[in-house]
């Protein structure tokens, strides 16, 4: 980097003291503006009267002014953090200078004094490097405390660019560096101040299409995405504000660590969800084997939901519905049992014959609706055939023996009289309920998983073997896997709604919801605010027409399980299986969408092997991949280990390249019998947990365990967060699993046991990767066991072990 250090100290301090000087402007300017924000507030809430429209016109500002008054109060720390020079003409002009911050500012004149973060203008900031400055001499970073500038970065494209003076004060260590030495606090920062090129490229891509971001550990992947979101909610806003951004992350624990990044960026029309939440009103609580874990996240378990769902549309067969009968292979095996369906209804013994229940059933299929909505026709239509048998019951109108071909007839409207009485009768409605019922897609898989019977059948037509549908068997009641939450969004499409009742209300309200948007409208186009952008008339209808608060884009998204996002981000996206690809896409049919992982950190074993195999059924080749290559967490005397790691359980995969060396060296600690450290487990880990604490300072510790050790090391260190809960994040050391360290980082991490975490799973050595790629300062490995060859790096320590190290 071109990065230059003057050692003219009169001139630096003059530097920083313009740069004060600046600085010092933009906040006065941001004070007056929060002045003025709030009394504009204040304002529109006190003035009274006026009609329907006065009150939507004051509603509107308000709700403007309050929304500007949260990104005015957001942006203090750090407000402006860098600064471009642009070359000047050949007549000798200066270029231009801009100040780069958080939010974009105006003066009282309405010239710029200060240039968003994802405005075009700002874009050299980020773009420039020494091979391609474009037209910058210089690029500035600014830090600052509070509001006081206590330092200055520079990096210098062009010396003879700049004026004298200039050269002169030429000050800096690389703000990136110093940004990369904080400790850990437990959550993730923003990087708008330093942004890398690499990762401009990313977070600017187009909206439309599907953009992969690969890259190893530590290359800024989910930060990159993040800053992507804001980009985009900033650069689309009519598009993003009304139908929102989702973003998809591995755990509660990862959610809760990136969950300050966008607020801070002044954006919170954003879902952030597990795959396991994205189904509403279901929770996931239970872990699948890994065995059930490689079923249900296989492509196959759509057709065997399909299959399901077919299996409960039956005929009547002697020894009760078809599929009761043990030994059949598909629900259209009924040739051996069948029979009528008998209904008694009032002393008299209603019939549908077998071959009208199968054409009915059949017809109702054939009408290509989800599952729910078809029931009505059937059940209609099977009424109709019952009251008909009553009708000739009760008044036979010609004599069958005597006139077999004389069609009967009877009066439609006493036909629907007669139904509409039927579907009163308890007897009925079971009977047609076990032919088709009325089915949640809850009670769906939990019937079909409890059901050895159901699930051979299903698991026949899905092509699957018997060892394999014999993993899904559960008892009833069971508590719900995150597996499970894709086949309840399958099942949820297959048996749709039967939601005539609910349409008719939609329609109504709709109705008057027009209405009330074309009056909304009026009002925007009447004060103005309408070419502003700052207000939809449909979200202004809206507020009038709900009688409760307004719900913002993110809440009315996340109990919808239908909704249609703008754009999807979906990190740790190689965790993904089949299954939980085709509901997160149902959620963007547009398909614009960013998908950030790392291959060869796929642990979940239904996950992702290739990016082109898992999205193919859904773009077609028409992947845009950008790789980041540069490791900005791991120290390379870290990564060397990581790295040989990689070598062995992925050969084809390379490794990224630390941005960094420092902190200590990794080292290994035997411990038990032989160990050089001369004692156990439970004597070394407490004192190795409290010397790494007191090397950090304030940072933050992970211990990652085998997944079978977690509750025994968990128990050796009750100071310690014993649960990947999300609030885990707050305490000093938090005992972890690999897969639930995963997107994390900590100062210093210890791996207990690498070896039984290589063997703990066909994916261990992934695992490995992950927890050895956490840290960013220190790396220590307990073992007990011997040490697994691929991590010979770390040598054995020698005789004389310290632990104050
Ligand atoms: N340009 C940057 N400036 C400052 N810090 C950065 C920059 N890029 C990345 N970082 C920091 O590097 C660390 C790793 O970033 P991040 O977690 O986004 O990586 P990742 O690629 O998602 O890693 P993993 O795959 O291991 O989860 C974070 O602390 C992040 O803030």
């Amino acid at each position: 980097m071109g990065i230059r250090q003057s050692d003219d100290a009169d001139a630096q301090a003059g530097a920083l003291h313009d740069e004060q000087a600046y600085v010092s402007r933009l906040y006065h300017r941001l004070d007056a503006l929060r002045r003025h924000t709030h009394n504009a507030l204040r304002a529109a809430h006190t003035q009274g009267g006026g009609g329907y429209a006065a009150l939507t016109e004051r509603e509107v500002r308000s709700d403007e002014h309050a929304r500007r008054l949260r990104e005015l109060s957001e942006v203090e720390e750090g407000l402006c953090f860098g600064r471009i020079d642009h070359r000047g003409d050949r007549d000798g002009d200066p270029g231009d200078t801009l100040y780069i911050g958080r939010i974009g500012l105006r003066d009282e004149e309405h010239a710029t004094i200060l240039v968003d973060w994802r405005a075009p203008a700002a874009r050299p900031f980020y773009a420039a490097t020494p091979a391609t400055p474009g037209d910058l001499v210089r690029r500035r970073h600014l830090h600052t405390r509070d509001r006081r500038v206590v330092g200055i970065d520079d990096e210098v494209f062009d010396l003879d660019g700049l004026s004298d003076g200039d050269r002169r004060s030429l000050v800096g260590e690389a703000a990136l560096l110093a940004g990369l030495r904080r400790g850990r606090t437990g959550r993730m920062n923003d990087i708008v101040a330093t942004i890398q090129s690499e990762q401009d490229r990313v977070i600017r891509s187009d909206l439309q299409g599907v953009l992969v971001v690969q890259g190893g550990p530590g290359t800024g992947k989910t930060v990159a995405a993040l800053h992507r979101a804001a980009y985009l909610l900033y650069t689309h806003r009519e598009t993003l504000r009304r139908r929102g951004v989702l973003v998809v992350g591995p755990n509660p624990t990862f959610l809760r660590y990136i969950g300050r990044v966008l607020p801070s960026l002044g954006e919170s029309d954003v879902v952030l969800s597990t795959v396991g939440d994205l189904y509403p009103g279901v929770r996931a609580g239970a872990v699948d084997t890994a065995a059930a874990a490689v079923v249900k996240g296989a492509a196959s378990m759509a057709d065997l939901v399909r299959a399901a769902v077919a299996d409960r549309q039956r005929v009547p067969s002697a020894a009760g519905p078809a599929a009761s009968v043990p030994g059949r292979t598909g629900p259209d095996d009924v040739a051996e049992h069948e029979s009528d369906l008998e209904i008694e209804v009032d002393g008299m013994a209603l019939r549908v014959g077998h071959a009208d229940c199968r054409a009915l059933r059949d017809r109702a299929r054939s009408l290509g609706l989800p599952h729910n909505v078809a029931r009505k026709y059937f059940v209609t239509q099977m009424l109709r055939q019952l009251a008909l048998d009553q009708a000739d019951l009760l008044d036979p109108k010609w004599d069958p023996v005597e006139d077999p071909d004389e069609p009967a007839y009877h009066d439609e409207a006493e036909l629907d009289h007669m139904s509409t009485g039927l579907w009163q009768q308890d007897a009925v409605r079971r009977g047609l309920d076990e032919l088709w019922p009325l089915l949640t897609p809850q009670r769906l898989v939990e019937e079909l998983f409890a059901d050895d019977a159901a699930l051979a059948r299903a698991g026949a037509a899905a092509g699957l073997a018997e060892a394999e549908w014999r993993t899904l068997r559960r008892p009833p009641g069971s508590p719900w896997t995150v597996g499970d939450i894709p086949l309840l969004d399958e099942a949820a499409e297959l048996l749709g709604e039967d939601d005539t009742e609910a349409r008719a209300r939609r329609r109504r309200a709709e109705r008057d919801r027009a209405d009330a948007e074309r009056y909304a409208q009026g009002v925007l186009e009447f004060t103005g605010l309408f070419e502003d952008g700052m207000m939809e008339a449909g979200k202004l209808a809206e507020r009038h027409h709900d009688s409760g608060p307004p719900l913002s884009t993110a809440e009315r998204a996340r109990a919808d399980r239908s909704w249609a996002y703008g754009h999807v981000i979906v990190d740790e996206a190689q965790e993904l299986s089949a299954m939980a690809w085709r509901m997160v896409m149902r959620r963007i049919p547009t398909r614009s969408l960013t998908v950030v992982g790392d291959i060869a950190q796929t642990g979940d074993p239904a996950g992702a092997r290739s990016w082109e195999t898992m999205l193919a059924p859904y773009v077609h080749g028409r992947l845009h991949v950008e790789h980041l290559l540069v490791n900005y967490r791991t120290p390379a005397r870290i990564m060397a280990v990581a790295a040989d790691v990689l070598a062995e359980v992925a050969p084809g995969q390379s490794a990224p390249e630390s941005v960094r060396d420092d902190g200590d060296m990794p080292r290994a600690v035997h411990v038990g019998g032989t160990g050089a450290a001369g004692a156990t487990l439970a004597e070394a880990l407490p004192r190795l947990v409290a010397t790494d604490l007191a090397a950090m300072g304030d940072g933050r510790l992970a211990v990652i365990v085998p997944d079978a050790r977690h509750t025994e090391v968990a128990a050796l260190l009750p100071d310690a967060a014993a649960d990947a809960t999300p609030e885990a994040l707050e305490s000093p050391a938090a005992v972890l699993t690999a897969t639930r360290s995963k997107g994390l980082e900590f100062d210093a991490v210890i791996v207990v046991e690498p070896g039984a975490i290589l063997e703990q799973s066909p994916k261990g050595g992934q695992d490995l990767y992950v927890a050895l790629t956490r840290a960013t300062r220190r790396l220590t490995v307990v073992h007990e066991g011997p040490l697994p060859e691929m991590l010979g790096r770390m040598g054995t320590p020698s005789p004389t072990f310290s632990w104050d190290r």
